[in-house]
């Protein structure tokens, strides 16, 4: 995927120095990079390289050790999200920032219907009128291609495909502008992997979403991401455009990476 980045004067996320290692060698250390409006940053490495550990410490959900994070909110202000006060931070995370776990249920209300799920978030931003709630509801339901004659069904009667096309529809209702995703296609079947992809990458285009997606596999990278981040035992050992770094690898670990799919 490629992105023309010739308006955009300013990262939305601005990630400096960042550290937060649990032992040695085991967490992330020393890591930097911007994310720019309607960019796609792709953190790729082997399992245990660090990958969740950093994605939590930029998404507000572990203070690292080191470093800092650096958000320009939907306003232009430059806000240090672990200076900022808690409930600010909540606010962010209900109304500017999405996250969309490998486990759909882990982002979802198991007891509450699928529209529900939806129309929640909504209200938690302060929507109180049930016709609008309900009609947003329906309209998401349907841009995640999901029939909407299931709205109030339980998302525990779906299928794993269906309910992360839910957990998405959650997350974009209230037209965020930066998504943290990790491993949002695992555990999916290849035919159903290949359709939310598709998905994906149109409503990134779409509502020119900044995405931040963690993901052990190249094929995913390669067809979401502007941008990859290569990272080896909590280390960002290559960093480059996307089909640079995959075509003409220049570290010796993303090499072998490249190499073990061919
Ligand atoms: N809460 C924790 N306490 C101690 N060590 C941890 C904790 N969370 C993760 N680690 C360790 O930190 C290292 C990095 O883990 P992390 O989950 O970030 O890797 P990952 O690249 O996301 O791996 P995977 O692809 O398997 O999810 C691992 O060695 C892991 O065992």
């Amino acid at each position: 995927m490629t992105h023309d980045r010739t308006t955009e004067d300013a990262p939305v996320l601005a990630v400096d120095h960042l550290t937060h290692l649990y032992a040695p060698g085991k967490g992330f250390e020393d890591v930097s990079f911007n994310l720019w409006p309607g960019e796609v940053l792709g953190i790729v490495g082997e399992s245990g390289s660090g990958k969740t550990t950093l994605l939590n410490a930029i998404s507000a959900r572990l203070e690292p050790q080191q470093g800092s994070v650096t958000y320009r909110s939907r306003t232009g202000e430059a806000l240090s999200i672990y200076s900022i006060a808690e409930r600010q931070r909540r606010l962010l995370m209900r109304t500017e920032w999405g996250i969309v776990w490998q486990q759909p249920l882990a982002g979802l209300r198991a007891a509450v219907s699928a529209g529900g799920n939806i129309g929640e978030r909504l209200m938690a931003v302060g929507d109180r009128h049930y016709g609008h709630i309900r009609k947003q509801a329906l309209k998401w339901m349907s841009n995640v291609e999901l029939p909407e004659n299931r709205v109030d069904d339980l998302p525990t009667t779906f299928s794993g495909g269906m309910q992360q096309r839910l957990q998405i529809a959650r997350n974009l209702v209230t037209g965020p502008r930066l998504i943290f995703m990790d491993e949002p296609t695992g555990g999916l079947d290849v035919s159903v992997q290949a359709r939310l992809l598709d998905l994906l990458r149109t409503l990134v285009v779409e509502m020119q979403l900044a995405v931040v997606i963690v993901t052990h596999d190249l094929g995913v990278a390669r067809l979401l991401s502007h941008r990859l981040l290569v990272m080896q035992r909590g280390r960002v050992v290559e960093q480059g455009l996307t089909d640079r770094v995959l075509d003409d690898p220049h570290h010796p670990y993303t090499q072998l990476l490249v190499s073990s799919v061919l």
